[in-house]
């Protein structure tokens, strides 16, 4: 059944931001960031404590986290792939932190440098310094449906990464289509076969838009009663570790979506379009939502 309420997890700042080719200044994340809490965004992923040699435009979280003008209520997250970044995150004051691993052996050696199984030992200590220190533990399973370097993914897999998740302590597992392949048809089959052994509750979707699916495979997890969806304004985005796929679906795209359907996500459009609009001037390109252009009036002259 489709939720009444929907949690909006914004990833911009992070998922966003890092893959992009030229540097992006600290106060540029600062002012993205304080734009989405403004416009009613209460779980943003503000950054991610990763090797810097891998991912510079992740270098300067920490000084990210140190200058936000925190707004109550707001849950400021950050990726953290092992117990190093785990103390750098909170050292830095983070809210809640990200593990991820991936359904896919490939990818898990591109991207993390590491098997499956090793990421998940990994994330042991990272489990335990948590619970010490209460902080939430997210997690993020990659290549749900298909993989730039092992192809196509069995559902069984991708069950068995997120029970492992769930398992350790982990409070729910976003389904990431990091190519952003999937269609509707696969959507289901992965979400017949995990739903049948998690609950629906513990459960997020992340779908990337590369070939212009995220929405409609958004609202195939939402009938099937997914009340968490990862999204980044002005589709900003895409995996250094996954060549060609683009942003995730495009935060102002998926608000109209949930507004038209009367959903509740207390996130004021308005103020998230001038948000998006105002990172994408920063980045020098047009804001990727489809939303946010139609709502945008053209310049003048
Ligand atoms: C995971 C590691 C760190 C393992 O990297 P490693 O090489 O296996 O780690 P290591 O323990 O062998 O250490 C190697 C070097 O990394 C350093 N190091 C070790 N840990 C850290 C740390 N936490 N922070 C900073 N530095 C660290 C460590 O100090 C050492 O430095 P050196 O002596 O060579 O100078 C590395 O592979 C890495 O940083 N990878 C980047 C992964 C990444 O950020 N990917 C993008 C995000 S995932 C994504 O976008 C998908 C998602 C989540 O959005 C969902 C979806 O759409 O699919």
């Amino acid at each position: 059944m489709i939720p009444k309420q929907v949690k909006i997890v914004e990833v911009g700042p992070r998922d966003g931001l890092q893959n992009e080719a030229t540097p992006i200044h600290h106060d540029d994340k600062l002012a993205l960031i304080d734009g989405l809490a403004d416009a009613g965004l209460r779980a943003i992923e503000a950054g991610s404590f990763v090797n810097p040699k891998w991912v510079p435009q992740m270098a300067g979280s920490g000084d990210v986290f140190a200058a936000l003008q925190r707004r109550p209520g707001v849950v400021y997250s950050a990726l953290t792939p092992n117990l190093r970044g785990f103390e750098q995150a909170l050292a830095a004051g983070v809210d809640e932190v990200a593990v991820f691993a991936a359904a896919s052996e490939g990818f898990s050696r591109k991207n993390i440098n590491c098997s499956v199984a090793e990421s998940l030992q990994r994330f042991e200590p990272v489990m335990v310094a948590a619970s010490a220190a209460g902080v939430p533990v997210r997690a993020y399973v990659s290549c749900v449906i298909a993989c730039p370097y092992d192809g196509r993914i069995d559902a069984s897999n991708v069950l068995n990464v997120t029970r492992a998740l769930l398992d350790l302590g982990c409070y729910e597992v976003s389904l990431g289509d990091t190519v952003g392949q999937a269609t509707p048809a696969d959507t289901r089959r992965l979400l017949d076969t995990l739903l049948s052994a998690v609950p629906v509750g513990q459960l997020a979707a992340h779908f990337h838009d590369t070939y212009g699916q995220a929405l409609a495979n958004t609202l195939v997890a939402l009938d099937y009663g997914i009340a968490t969806i990862d999204s980044s304004v002005a589709g900003l985005g895409g995996c250094p570790y996954a060549r060609g796929a683009s942003g995730n679906l495009a935060t102002e795209d998926l608000v109209y979506m949930l507004n038209g359907m009367d959903i509740e996500h207390g996130v004021n459009l308005d103020k998230l379009i001038a948000a998006g609009n105002r990172i994408s001037a920063a980045l020098g390109r047009r804001n990727q939502s489809k939303v946010a252009q139609a709502l945008t009036p053209p310049p003048a002259g």
